[in-house]
């Protein structure tokens, strides 16, 4: 990817290449212009000569100047399209995943991604700018030093090739290391984000100390991975001394025994410490760091946003969402979506079907219902037979392996969440105000807060928590006061469609009936799975989940007609002799 990034333009590199060529021209020309200043200028007794070859150096400055400034721009255009390609890989990597399984959503992972493709620009041209720089230095030397005294290289070149192999060697555990952090460097960024998000959560399940010790891992690994990093890092400090300072000990014992005059073993050393060392620095620093940075980074994101298969492009087309296998819809989509608010709540089921796996029996087989706008329904049967799966079919939490769930007409996966709520057996509660809890779902003016209270019969439990100010402390409330506070969440939510999955399972007979009353009080259409009988008796209709198969009724006509019904009625009667 990189490669394919610097080649792609031949004509940039080419115009790179040429800007760098007058960037090192005083690589070439100082030993030379050294030498002679001080041979046939200063030391020959005619300083204006010396001069002179001084200006000539001063003007190759000048040209390196210009060449330097142009070749930042040259770098600038090979390095913009690499990120731009990167930056298009990961935003639609990211939008990929937000909509095939597992659904994994993708804000975080842009930001990240968006990062890790900025450090890789900034990185890319660092390791362009340096290994140019390096290459035109190198051969501008040899080519000065060859011709100002060639017997000099064999001083010089050695150990400075000497240095550069131990530092070349030291890249891949760099490499290896530098990856290691930015994977603890990621996992750490994901520790603390999931904890930031689920403080509420963690504090209502006292979980706070399991959370701290992840976390603190996390702390933990990226610290060892940094030390790592450092440690490896002490190598580029020996390749330095030994390709930068070895050769000006060995020209400075041995230059004039090889003949070399005052001037070429001047001109020599300024060849290594002006041109030189400071080009293996600069390689080693932008090698070291930008490159390990660059490889790990684009191989970070390599790994994070793959390319399209030939599976998830189909996946990702029609409406953007993909089928787990036979075509069943399972779990959450959290991509972006379109919802619509439909015209009313009537429900409609056709044909539906649903299994909890390719291989499972269906536990809905071919349901036709239709639910009319205002309609309250009680769902019974015995435990395990499908009800609360049918309850989560009518919400659009589960999606049919076939058929179809309209409410008011819409696809019950493209309702507006708002439109309809669900209360399942486990009331969720979480420290904050009563009101905070109550008004979860939609925004109440005190008034309404306190109307609702009352209409569903939680006024004494609001009374002795203190008032909806009164700070809530989930754990020490009993299961039926946390579905009196998720009951009257849903009551003040603007949904018309609701659904109580044994919702009132934790009140007493009649605090359910209040509960239930003001429901059907409330209007739009009531779905209740019910936990005692009485629940089917204040329906309109009552539907019996018995196996696979459906019936749909009032109680009257169910208790003439079904021995099942009949049976589930002998075992509610004490309950229904406690109502009356
Ligand atoms: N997530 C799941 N994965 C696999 N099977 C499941 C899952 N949820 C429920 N089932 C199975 O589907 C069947 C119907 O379960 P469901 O919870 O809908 O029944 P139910 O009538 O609501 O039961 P209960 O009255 O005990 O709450 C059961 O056999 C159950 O084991």
């Amino acid at each position: 990817m990189i490669w394919r990034a610097v080649t792609r333009e031949p004509r940039r590199l080419a115009r790179l290449a040429g800007w760098s060529l007058a960037e090192t021209l005083p690589s070439f020309l100082i030993g030379h212009a050294i030498a002679r200043a001080i041979e046939d200028g200063f030391a020959a007794g005619r300083p204006v000569a010396g001069l002179a070859w001084l200006a000539l150096l001063g003007g190759a400055w000048l040209v390196a100047a210009v060449g330097a400034r142009q070749s930042v721009l040259a770098v600038a255009a090979i390095a913009e399209p690499f990120r731009d390609e990167l930056l298009a890989r990961v935003v639609g990597g990211t939008l990929r995943h937000a909509v095939t399984p597992p659904w994994r959503p993708g804000a975080e992972s842009v930001a990240r991604s968006t990062l890790q493709v900025e450090l890789a620009r900034d990185a890319f041209a660092s390791v362009i700018t340096v290994v140019r720089s390096f290459a035109f230095t190198v051969v501008s030397v040899v080519l000065g030093m060859a011709t100002l005294l060639p017997a000099m290289l064999p001083l010089v070149l050695p150990p400075f090739a000497a240095g550069l192999a131990v530092f070349l060697l030291s890249l891949p555990a760099m490499a290896r290391r530098q990856r290691a952090f930015l994977v603890a460097d990621e996992h750490l960024a994901e520790s603390v984000a999931a904890m930031a998000g689920g403080l509420r959560d963690i504090v209502s399940c006292g979980a706070e100390d399991r959370v701290a010790a992840d976390v603190g891992r996390a702390i933990a690994a990226q610290a060892a991975a940094a030390r790592r990093v450092a440690r490896v890092t002490a190598v580029r400090t020996l390749s330095l001394g030994v390709a930068g300072w070895l050769p000006v000990l060995l020209v400075l014992a041995y230059g004039p025994g090889l003949g070399a005059s005052a001037g070429a073993v001047v001109g020599t050393l300024a060849y290594v410490v002006q041109s030189l060392a400071p080009a293996l620095g600069g390689l080693v620093e932008g090698l070291g760091v930008s490159g390990v940075r660059l490889a790990a980074s684009v191989s970070r994101i390599r790994e994070t946003t793959p390319l399209p298969g030939p599976g998830s492009r189909r996946a990702g087309k029609g409406r953007g969402r993909a089928a787990t296998p036979r075509g069943q819809r399972l779990g959450p989509r959290l991509g972006p979506r379109r919802t619509v608010r439909p015209r009313d709540t009537r429900v409609e089921l056709r044909g539906v079907t649903f299994a909890y796996g390719p291989e499972a029996e269906p536990v809905v087989s071919d349901l036709d219902l239709v639910l009319p706008e205002g309609c309250r329904l009680a769902v019974v049967g015995p435990s395990g037979l499908g009800k609360s799966t049918l309850a989560a079919l009518v919400t659009g939490l589960l999606e049919p392996s076939s058929g179809e769930v309209r409410i008011g007409g819409v696809p019950a996966r493209d309702v507006d969440p708002a439109a309809r709520v669900l209360i399942p057996q486990e009331a969720y509660v979480f420290h904050g105000t009563l009101r905070e809890n109550l008004t979860y779902l939609s925004p109440a003016s005190p008034a309404a807060v306190r109307r609702a209270i009352d209409e569903v019969g939680m006024t004494e439990l609001a009374r002795r928590l203190g008032g909806p100010s009164a700070e809530v402390n989930p754990a020490a409330l009993s299961a039926g006061e946390r579905q009196l506070i998720a009951l009257t969440r849903a009551y003040l939510s603007p949904a018309r469609l609701v659904i109580l999955d044994e919702a009132t399972c934790h009140l007493d007979p009649a605090a359910e009936a209040r509960a239930e009353a003001a429901f059907a009080r409330r209007g739009g259409t009531l779905v209740v799975v019910a936990h005692r009988l009485t629940s089917a008796l204040r329906a309109q209709h009552v539907l019996l989940m018995d196996g696979t198969r459906v019936r749909l009724g009032t109680h009257d006509e169910l208790v003439a007609v079904s021995p099942l019904y009949r049976d589930l009625l002998g075992q509610w009667t004490p309950d229904v002799k406690q109502v009356s």
